[in-house]
């Protein structure tokens, strides 16, 4: 028995002669064993959408990665070739689908692209193609068409010492894998940074003020869910808000 419903915003992809809502089974199937709860995949409807028709309904909702990246003039930058590829439809439901979600204090995971549009939802701004940056690592993902090396764990991080997701996996250093051109530049003012890369890049924040569950991750924790602890910490802590959330909902529906 799944423990709460949970929205997960889709890209929108073109193959076989369709255009299709999709996401990534990782994230489904991160959401189904590490947190024990029913994903509800959302279309990303041209037009926009009701959210809150969605956030009625559901207990948490999970922001995941995506080659796409975040369209730059909504963070009041001018596009370049090096800002793409975009799907518009995506960054349209994220964007209000994270910031009715931070609004109404339902649980949020945000995952690489997630914590990406997350900063710029509240405010912020995000840097392209960071490796060419002075001083910052190869954040890519490796050349190679092994999924497993491509989402191989294989930099260190540091987590903040009293910061929430320190309380989910400790504090100081755990080592993560990387699949990023991008990062947050400007933190969003609601935002608190609760790790960083050797080489200064945000990699994990949280909404400051949230009545609960409300942190993004640069990284892919949902791909080695089942054989990496902290991956599993984060998801289970995940599901934990979910399911107090959804008791909560029934509790007030008697
Ligand atoms: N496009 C953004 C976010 C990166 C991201 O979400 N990667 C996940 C997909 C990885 C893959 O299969 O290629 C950026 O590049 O920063």
């Amino acid at each position: 028995m799944h423990s709460g419903l949970v929205a997960i915003p889709a890209d929108i992809r073109s193959f076989e002669g369709y255009t299709w809502h999709a996401s990534p089974d990782q994230y489904i199937m991160a959401a189904v064993t590490g947190s024990n709860v029913l994903p509800l995949i959302v279309p990303a409807l041209a037009e926009g959408g009701d959210v809150d028709m969605v956030l009625d309904r559901v207990d948490g909702v999970l922001i995941s990665g995506s080659r796409t990246n975040v369209h730059p003039s909504l963070y009041g930058e001018a596009e370049t070739e090096n800002h793409g590829p975009f799907d518009p439809a995506r960054d349209r439901l994220s964007l209000a689908l994270i910031r009715r979600t931070i609004e109404r204090g339902i649980p949020l995971l945000a995952i690489c692209r997630g914590i990406q549009e997350l900063n710029v939802a509240l405010g912020g701004s995000l840097a392209t193609e960071i490796q060419d940056l002075p001083g910052r690592m190869d954040h890519r993902k490796p050349v190679t068409e092994d999924r497993d090396t491509a989402f191989a764990i294989r930099h260190t991080i540091k987590v903040k010492e009293g910061s929430c997701l320190a309380s989910i996996v400790g504090d100081g250093e755990v080592r993560v894998n990387s699949l990023h051109r991008q990062a947050i530049s400007k933190l969003a003012p609601r935002l608190a940074v609760e790790a960083v890369a050797e080489d200064g890049t945000i990699e994990a924040v949280s909404v400051i003020g949230a009545p609960g569950f409300a942190i993004g991750v640069q990284w892919h924790p949902e791909y080695w869910v089942g054989s990496d602890m902290i991956s599993d910490k984060i998801f289970k802590a995940f599901g934990d808000a979910v399911r107090a959330r959804h008791i909560r909902s029934d509790q007030a529906a008697e």
